[in-house]
């Protein structure tokens, strides 16, 4: 199956380090208890040295001390005599009593909920806004200093109740095969050919001069310079979500997403408007363009695009169209539909959309096996394309908590 969304630089990531906050600093009063035997130090996780700053040193078990603060400072306390870290937590505003103690709870909290990322890092992204505009891979990488310890599961992160499940089309008999006969009849004055339709196999069609030059132009000026070889998930690490990227070898061109300035860029807005035109489909159920190159001998084995991993239901639910955009006349490199009789094979042309569902027509979360393909090896030239995926469900919500199978590391 083919690689999806990078869900980890889907949202505002991964910031330059600033030392400026933009949001107002809040105080924050720590009253540190040591309930401990031993005596502790408690140190401050300074974000602007990027050291850890002491802070209250030798306090005796018993005794207490105030701090004054601000809110989503890194505190972390040790034992005076080994240095051995003991726990952490972030500040919040107000007033806020810590206990050091040897409680299982905050033991657990202090390992099981430690930022993954350095804590300095989580610290800056987080006065920038991070938390709530990229809440998956911060809940993943910076759970303790986000306060979202108990969202580091992608059990719990994921679970389809938090989303909203409408369907991008109405879950009956029929919604499909009108959505395809609404676009023939639209498109059939612009040059499209219908290459296979029901009764007889599924919905394949293409359309001439779909995508134009200038929205061409403002999806690759974005995404050339990031191509890069193509790669398939690995393995996912249950606690987390976090699938690892291994470079495909049924898969031999480069693709780079379309995120950030790419996806605020007007040419490309003008074309996902379009792509919501021709589906009726609001762009929210679509993953960002992935685009592809392939050169000379570069091909994509026989495979499907529908995507859940082994069957388990996921919040954007199944992909449940493809649009292919072909952006160069290149010699060989043609989309085959490999499992029909005849198999049916669409040459890449400058403008031309290709389109087919990876659902069957009475039950969107079932894949329709009829559409496995492959893209033939480029002869001569080099083959520039991109995928837009259309899901049953919202993508985006589900993409930003990092919940769409592919959350990177
Ligand atoms: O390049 C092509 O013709 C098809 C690519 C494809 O199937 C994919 O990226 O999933
Ligand atoms: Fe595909």
């Amino acid at each position: 199956r083919a690689p999806r969304m990078d869900a980890a630089k889907a949202g505002a990531l991964a910031p330059a380090p600033s030392h400026e906050s933009t949001l107002p600093a809040r105080a924050a009063t720590l009253t540190f208890a040591n309930q401990h035997s031993v005596r502790l130090d408690v140190l401050w996780d300074d974000v602007h040295r990027a050291q850890e700053v002491a802070l209250l040193e030798a306090l005796e078990p018993g005794n207490e001390r105030v701090v004054n603060s601000f809110e989503g400072h890194r505190f972390v306390w040790r034992r005076s005599d080994t240095k051995e870290k003991l726990g952490g937590l972030t500040s919040r505003a107000g007033e806020q009593r810590v206990l050091l103690n040897e409680q299982p709870e905050l033991k657990g909290e202090a390992s099981a909920c430690s930022d993954r990322t350095s804590t300095s890092r989580c610290l800056q992204m987080r006065q920038q806004g991070h938390c709530t505009a990229a809440p998956g891979w911060m809940a993943v990488n910076c759970a303790a200093t986000c306060d979202m310890c108990e969202m580091k599961s992608s059990a719990v992160r994921c679970a389809l109740d938090r989303f909203n499940r409408t369907t991008a089309i109405p879950e009956e008999e029929g919604s499909l095969d009108r959505l395809f006969q609404r676009i023939v009849a639209e498109y059939a004055p612009d040059g499209l050919i219908v290459h296979s339709r029901p009764p007889t196999g599924p919905w394949v069609v293409t359309l001439e001069n779909f995508v134009s030059d200038a929205e061409i132009e403002g999806l690759l000026v974005h995404t050339r310079a990031n191509l890069a070889r193509s790669t398939d998930q690995g393995a996912t690490d249950l606690a987390t979500g976090v699938t690892q990227k291994v470079v495909s070898s049924r898969r031999t061109s480069s693709n780079a997403w379309c995120l950030g300035p790419c996806e605020t860029e007007p040419r490309v807005r003008e074309l996902v408007a379009k792509i919501e035109r021709l589906t009726g489909i609001s762009s929210q159920h679509y993953e960002q363009f992935q685009v592809l190159r392939y050169e000379v001998g570069e091909e994509y084995m026989r495979h499907h695009d529908y995507a859940p991993r082994n069957g388990v239901p996921e919040p954007a639910g199944p992909r449940l169209l493809t649009v292919f955009l072909y952006f160069s006349d290149v010699q060989g490199g043609e989309t085959t539909f490999t499992d029909l009789s005849p198999p049916v094979s669409v040459s890449p042309k400058r403008g031309r959309a290709l389109l087919w569902p990876s659902v069957l027509s009475h039950d969107l979360h079932q894949q329709d096996t009829r559409t496995h393909h492959r893209a033939q090896p480029v002869i001569a030239g080099a083959k520039y394309a991109a995928n837009a995926w259309v899901h049953v469900f919202d993508f985006r919500t589900p993409n930003l908590w990092g919940c769409t199978g592919a959350f990177e590391d």
